[in-house]
């Protein structure tokens, strides 16, 4: 069976990895033994060991070139033909790759959750359905802010700093205006039952082998 590859993009902090995780559970229930990959687009962030760590905080982390986006899409493509990727482990504290890689095995259904998945021309045409998780630009901040100081290290002045500095502006020049590639939007990420129901469905009428797609 051809997988079908779902993009799941919006702000940093609107739900998507929760959005994902969410669908996934709710696959697996409804088709115990199904298998799903899961992809982060921030696996794909570049490696910046040679930086010393001090520059590393200064890169704009939401501008699209801080992103190996070409190795994301040979990736989709081997999955695509049927071949396992040895995808790269980010560490979000240190600002670059880990030495480890994740073996991510090719599967019936292939989820990518990312902030600029649907900017690029390349990357959003290989995606089978596109979905964008629209929530307050205030909220995806309140979240981060939470989220960043309890499991990627970072203090409230430095968050702040790259709000102003990369996350807000590059959310306005690259990642808003690429909801109009979607699909579907989606309000109320993970916690949007309905959503996660509907894509829920899409996932599994593809999944026994009647989808369109
Ligand atoms: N609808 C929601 N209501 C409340 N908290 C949420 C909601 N969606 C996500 N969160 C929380 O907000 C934080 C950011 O969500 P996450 O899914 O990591 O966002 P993203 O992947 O888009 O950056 C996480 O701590 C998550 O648990
Ligand atoms: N070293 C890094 C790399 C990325 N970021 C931020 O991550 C955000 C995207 O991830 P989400 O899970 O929040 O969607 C993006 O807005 C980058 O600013 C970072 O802070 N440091």
């Amino acid at each position: 069976m051809t997988p079908c590859i779902i993009a799941i993009a919006g702000p940093s902090g609107s739900g998507k990895s929760l959005f994902a995780q969410t669908l996934v559970q709710a696959v697996r229930q409804a088709i115990p033994g199904l298998s799903l990959s899961v992809i982060a687009e921030d696996a794909y962030y570049r490696d910046q060991s040679s930086l010393p760590p001090a520059q590393r905080e200064q890169v704009n982390y939401d501008h699209p070139d801080a992103l190996e986006q070409a190795l994301l899409c040979e990736h989709l493509k081997a999955l695509r033909a049927g071949r396992p990727v040895a995808v790269p482990v980010y560490d979000y504290a240190r600002h670059t790759r880990s030495p480890q890689t994740r073996e991510v095995a090719p599967a019936p259904v292939i989820l990518v959750e990312g902030i600029l998945l649907l900017a690029d021309p390349d990357l959003r045409g290989l995606f089978d359905i596109r979905f964008y998780v629209d929530t307050p630009l205030d909220l995806c901040l309140l979240r981060r802010i939470e989220r960043d100081m309890a499991t990627r290290g970072r203090t409230l002045e430095s968050i702040t700093r790259q709000y102003e500095q990369s996350v807000r502006p590059m959310y306005h020049e690259f990642i808003r205006p690429s909801a109009r590639h979607a699909d579907m939007v989606i309000t109320g990420g993970g916690r949007n039952s309905v959503a996660v129901d509907v894509v829920r469905r899409l996932v599994q009428t593809h999944a026994q082998g009647d989808g369109s797609r």
